[in-house]
C-alpha cells in the first residue's frame, strides 16, 4: 500500500520515455540485419517485454545505460512467446511472429489474457497464416506464413494489430493493401508510419482506409526516443491542480496521441507555458473541458482528477473501449473514484467528471498503472490523502513515477517502507 498525502508541488522533472515508440522501434529493429541503435529506450515493463520477443526471434540484443543496439538476424526462432501484460506486445508481434514458417505460440499473464485478440484472426487468415485463439482471447497458435495480398481489418478495437501488420507486409514478396473499417487510435498508426520512414518504407495511407504497402529491405533504425506524453500527463494535471510543475524532455510537436493533453488544459484555462523541450503548468482556476478520446483513450485517467477540480462538470466522449484496457476502465474509474469522493457517471461511449470534494480515503488501482497514477494525484489536492493499493502496476508504463512524485515534493508514503 502506499499513501500520497496533499502536498502542494514544484519541480522540475525528465520525464520517461515513450513505451509505444520503444516497442515499435524494438519491432521494426527485429526485421533488419544491420546494426540498429535505439537511444534513451523505455524501461517500462511493455518494453522489456516487447525487447524480450525480439530477442526470441533470434536477433542480438545489446543493451547499455542508455541505449539499446539490435541486429535482427532472425536466425533461430523459439515456440513459446510472453508477452506479460502488453496489449501492443501481442497485437504487434502475432503478424511479425507469422513471418515463420513455424509453429509459434503467444501469450500473456494476468489481464492480458482478458484482453481482446479475435479481431486477427479473418485478416490473417486471407494472407495465409492460421490463428488459433482461446474463443478470442490469449494464447494464440499461429500458424505461418505470412503472405502479401488483399485484406481486411476492423480497426474499432484496437489500432495496434493494424501497426504490427503494417511492419510484417514489408517483409514479404508481393505488394499488399489493407482495407480498414472504423480505425481508432489514429495518431498510433501515424506514430508506426513515422518509424518505417525513417528505414526507408514509405506506405501509402488514404484517408486511414487504405494502406498500400510495398515490400522492402528496411536500413537500421538510429533514434532517440521522445519523452512519453502519457506519462507527462500525469504530471502536467498535477501542476495545473496542485502546484507548478515543468516537465522536461517533452517534444512539444511530437505526433503522440496524447499530446492531446494541451487542449484539454488550455480548455480547462489552465497556465500553460511551452518551450522548446519542456511543458509547464501552474496552478489554475479550473472551468472544465469536453473531448473525444476515440484517438488517445489512454488519457482518460489522467484528466479525472482536473475534471474533479472544475468548476463545471466535464465530458468525455468516445469511451466505450477503455472497457477492454488493462481493466475496464470505466467501471474502474466510477467505482474506485467514489470510494474517494470524486463523482462520475458513464453511459455506453460517455463519461461526466463532476466537481468533487476529493476528501481522500482507500482506493484500489485494480492492477492497472493508469489507475494508480490517477488515484496519486487526487491524493495531492485530497483533504485527508489517498491509499493505494496495488500501486507497483505503475512498472507497467512509468516504473519511477512515485520518485518523479516526491522529487515534485509530493509526500508518498510506503507502508512499511520509507
Ligand atoms: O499502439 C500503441 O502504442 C497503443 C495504442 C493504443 O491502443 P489501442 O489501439 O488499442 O487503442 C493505446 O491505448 C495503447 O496504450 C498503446
Ligand atoms: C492500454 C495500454 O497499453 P497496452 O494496450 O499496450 O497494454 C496503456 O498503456 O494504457
Amino acid at each position: 500500500m502506499i499513501k500520497v498525502l496533499p502536498s502542494e508541488i514544484s519541480g522540475t522533472i525528465k520525464i520517461n520515455p515513450s513505451k509505444s515508440i520503444t516497442q515499435r522501434a524494438y519491432a521494426i529493429a527485429s526485421l533488419c540485419n544491420e546494426k540498429s541503435v535505439i537511444l534513451n529506450p523505455s524501461n517500462s515493463d511493455d518494453s522489456l517485454s516487447s525487447l524480450n520477443i525480439v530477442k526470441g526471434m533470434g536477433s542480438i540484443v545489446e543493451r547499455y545505460e542508455n541505449s539499446v543496439e539490435i541486429i535482427g538476424l532472425k536466425r533461430e526462432v523459439k515456440e513459446k512467446f510472453n508477452c506479460n501484460e502488453a496489449g501492443l506486445c501481442i497485437r504487434m508481434f502475432t503478424p511479425i511472429l507469422s513471418l515463420f514458417e513455424k509453429e509459434i505460440e503467444i501469450t500473456g499473464k494476468n489481464s492480458l489474457l482478458k484482453r481482446p485478440v479475435g479481431m486477427m484472426v479473418k485478416p490473417l487468415e486471407r494472407l495465409g497464416v492460421i490463428l488459433e485463439t482461446n474463443n478470442g482471447y490469449p494464447p494464440i497458435k499461429i500458424k505461418g506464413k505470412l503472405k502479401g495480398g488483399y485484406t481486411e481489418v476492423d480497426g474499432s478495437i484496437t489500432s495496434q494489430f493494424l501497426t504490427g501488420l503494417l511492419i510484417a507486409l514489408t517483409q514479404v514478396e508481393e505488394n499488399s493493401e489493407i482495407k480498414v473499417k472504423n480505425l481508432t487510435s489514429k495518431p498510433y498508426i501515424d506514430l508506426t508510419l513515422d518509424l518505417l520512414e525513417k528505414t526507408g518504407v514509405t506506405i501509402e495511407n488514404r484517408n486511414y482506409e487504405t494502406f498500400f504497402i510495398k515490400p522492402k529491405k528496411l536500413k537500421p533504425l538510429n533514434i532517440k526516443v521522445e519523452g512519453d506524453f502519457s506519462s507527462a500527463c500525469f504530471m502536467l494535471v498535477s501542476g495545473a491542480i496542485g502546484g507548478k510543475v515543468r516537465v522536461e524532455n517533452l517534444n512539444p510537436d511530437s505526433k503522440q496521441a496524447d499530446r492531446e493533453i494541451l487542449n484539454i488544459l488550455l480548455q480547462s484555462g489552465c497556465k500553460i507555458k511551452i518551450g522548446e523541450n519542456f511543458i509547464e503548468t501552474e496552478q489554475s482556476t479550473i472551468r472544465n473541458f469536453e473531448i473525444d478520446v476515440t484517438n488517445c483513450p489512454d488519457i482518460v485517467p489522467s484528466i479525472i482528477p482536473l475534471g474533479a477540480k472544475g468548476e463545471k462538470p466535464s465530458k468525455i466522449y468516445g469511451i466505450s473501449r477503455l472497457r477492454f484496457k488493462e481493466s475496464n476502465r470505466v467501471e474502474g474509474l466510477i467505482e474506485e473514484f467514489s470510494k474517494i469522493g470524486v463523482k462520475i457517471e458513464a453511459d455506453e461511449n460517455s463519461m461526466t467528471v463532476y466537481p468533487s470534494n476529493i476528501i481522500g480515503g482507500k482506493a484500489d488501482s485494480r492492477n492497472d498503472h493508469r489507475l494508480a497514477m490517477a488515484l496519486a494525484v487526487c491524493g495531492l489536492v485530497s483533504k485527508n490523502g489517498v491509499e493505494i493499493e496495488n500501486y507497483k502496476c505503475v512498472s507497467k508504463s512509468y516504473p519511477n513515477f512515485f520518485e518523479d512524485l516526491r522529487k515534485l515534493k509530493g509526500k508518498v508514503i510506503i507502508e512499511g517502507g520509507k
